[in-house]
């Protein structure tokens, strides 16, 4: 499992209720459990336990182990290299130890804020435990911090990492400057990216530790993924953030477009350009001063329009192909050029899907579809029934499962939208739960498909982008729930999206 997405989990747990002090607890028991087996496996009894420790969770876990091993007859002595501890659950932990005084427990705890000749006392057996850094490493390591990584390396005592060894990357299993080489890795819920891809010697025995993560925790949609929105850098300048092309409008409908361009800029893009019919072009031009607006011959989108599209899609970083273009063979043969012609991000929306065959798209794997159901099943020519509002778990399984075979056939990403929307992408699936029936208003997919496209346009991969997107548009539509009751629209409702995405990075 990549970082990011366990961060993303463990935060996705809160919202069910699940705290991070509990999944502390869990990790922490099964670490003292695992590290008792490897005991009486190596030495056929309780030896003494030393444990080094770092500010974050992975020192936190170490913390409850300690209690779990002290009741069982180990020894624990526990080396903090940091008495700043920055994670509140670590902290929790460390002030139970800290307040068993009297203590009668056979604990030590110590600050190693300088660890220039520090020795261990090896005339015994015993274990180290390695609770340094965990999945929340940043950059380049402390000095301190690759002193004590040498020390663990150097003793004679059998190394057990928390989670990741200290010093290596946990994406990618690369160690940069030192890390600690343990004889075991212990790691919580699933195995992360960088530790099942290291060389065997560098990780040593592997063992994932179950700490009562639900599935639900991990498919359920929540304020967790904000996580995956990057930390804008202070310096960047217009552009850097983002650009999209939004291809749409008619003579019939210009409010999509803009609808969908309002949105984007909500969902954090720099800049939107809306390549649009001129009948549609001034209509656009004065729904918002924002938008770029360029005026295309005519009523309706057409091949005519290739080139000058062209043009504006290479400039952008993602395209958004559909909203208001209205259904005609003119428009209907420009969309299944472009599909074929741009390589950037693509979002297809309602009028976009309708017309674009699905054999052009289905290699692509950078596209993002957002259909209503109907709309699903014309398109995948299929007859199914979205079905997710139940507690009955193989109803659930079925109908995700039918899903799943269909969108299996296309390479790209689907969102379903429905009460609970479904984001599939080959064997991967999300639900969402944000959202309410007020959003049956006209204009709310344009506002999602501008959100998913701003996000993709941010750099977030298709799948996230459309389950981030789908989250906020449905906290959006709560939000404007909350203030007008069922009387918004989704201009009121496309107003609200940076305030929920300001609040959910909170
Ligand atoms: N579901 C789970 O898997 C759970 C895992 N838990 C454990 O928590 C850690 C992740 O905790 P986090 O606080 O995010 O990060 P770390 O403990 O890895 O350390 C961050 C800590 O260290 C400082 N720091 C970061 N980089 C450096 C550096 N290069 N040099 C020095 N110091 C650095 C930073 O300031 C932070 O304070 C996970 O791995 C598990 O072990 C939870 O306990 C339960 C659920
Ligand atoms: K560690």
């Amino acid at each position: 499992m990549d970082p990011i997405d366990m961060m993303v989990t463990d935060a996705n747990c809160e919202y069910l209720g699940l705290s991070r002090l509990c999944l502390m607890e869990a990790a922490g028991k099964s670490l003292g459990e695992e590290v008792a087996k490897i005991a009486v496996f190596t030495f056929a009894k309780p030896v003494k336990v030393v444990m080094f420790t770092g500010s974050g969770g992975n020192g936190g876990d170490a913390f409850v182990a300690a209690r779990y091993l002290l009741n069982r007859g180990y020894d624990v002595d526990i080396y903090m290299l940091k008495d700043n501890i920055h994670s509140n659950e670590a902290k929790i932990n460390l002030e139970i130890l800290l307040n068993m005084k009297p203590r009668l427990s056979r604990l030590t705890i110590h600050y190693l804020t300088d660890v220039d000749d520090f020795k261990l006392d090896e005339d015994e057996d015993f274990i180290v435990v390695d609770g340094i850094l965990g999945t929340g490493i940043r950059g380049n390591l402390q000095e301190n911090i690759k002193k004590a990584i040498g020390v663990i390396n150097e003793s004679n005592g059998i190394k057990i990492s928390i989670d990741v060894p200290s010093g290596m990357d946990p994406l990618t299993g690369s160690v940069d400057d030192v890390a600690v080489v343990p004889d075991y890795t212990i790691s919580f819920h699933k195995i992360k990216t960088g530790v099942r891809d290291a060389e065997e010697e560098l990780v040593g025995g592997l063992v994932t530790a179950d700490i009562g993560i639900p599935l639900e925790a991990e498919y359920f949609v929540n304020y967790g993924d904000f996580l995956r929105l990057k930390n804008r850098d202070a310096s960047s300048h217009k552009g850097n953030n983002g650009s999209v092309l939004i291809v749409g409008g008619s003579k019939d409908y210009h409010g999509a477009p803009a609808i969908s361009g309002k949105a984007a800029f909500g969902a954090g893009v720099d800049l939107v350009y809306i390549a649009t019919p001129e009948s549609a072009a001034i209509p656009v031009k004065s729904a918002s001063e924002d938008l770029i607006v360029k005026s295309l011959d005519g009523d309706y989108l057409s091949l005519n329009h290739l080139d000058e599209i062209l043009e504006l899609a290479d400039k952008v970083d993602a395209v958004l192909i559909g909203p208001g273009s209205g259904i005609n063979d003119d428009t209907s043969k420009l969309f299944n050029v472009l599909v074929t012609k741009i390589k950037k991000p693509i979002v297809l929306d309602a009028d976009g899907l309708k017309q674009v065959d699905i054999s052009l798209i289905k290699n692509k794997d950078n596209i993002v579809l957002t259909p209503h159901l109907a709309e699903f099943n014309q398109f995948f020519n299929s007859k199914l029934k979205l079905d997710l509002d139940s507690y009955d778990f193989k109803m659930v399984d079925e109908n995700i499962t039918e899903f799943q075979l269909i969108t299996k056939n296309i390479n790209g990403t689907v969102i379903v939208k429905g009460k609970n929307d479904l984001i599939l992408s080959g064997s991967k699936f999300r639900i969402n739960r944000s959202g309410n029936a007020g959003m049956t208003v006209g204009g709310t997919g344009d506002a999602l498909a501008g959100i998913v496209v701003s996000l993709l346009s941010q750099d977030l991969s298709s799948f996230d982008s459309a389950c981030l997107g789908v989250f906020i548009n449905g906290l959006a539509g709560d939000k404007a729930y909350e203030i007008n009751g069922n009387g918004f629209s989704a201009s009121d409702l496309v107003s609200y999206i940076g305030n929920v995405i300001k609040n959910g990075l909170c």
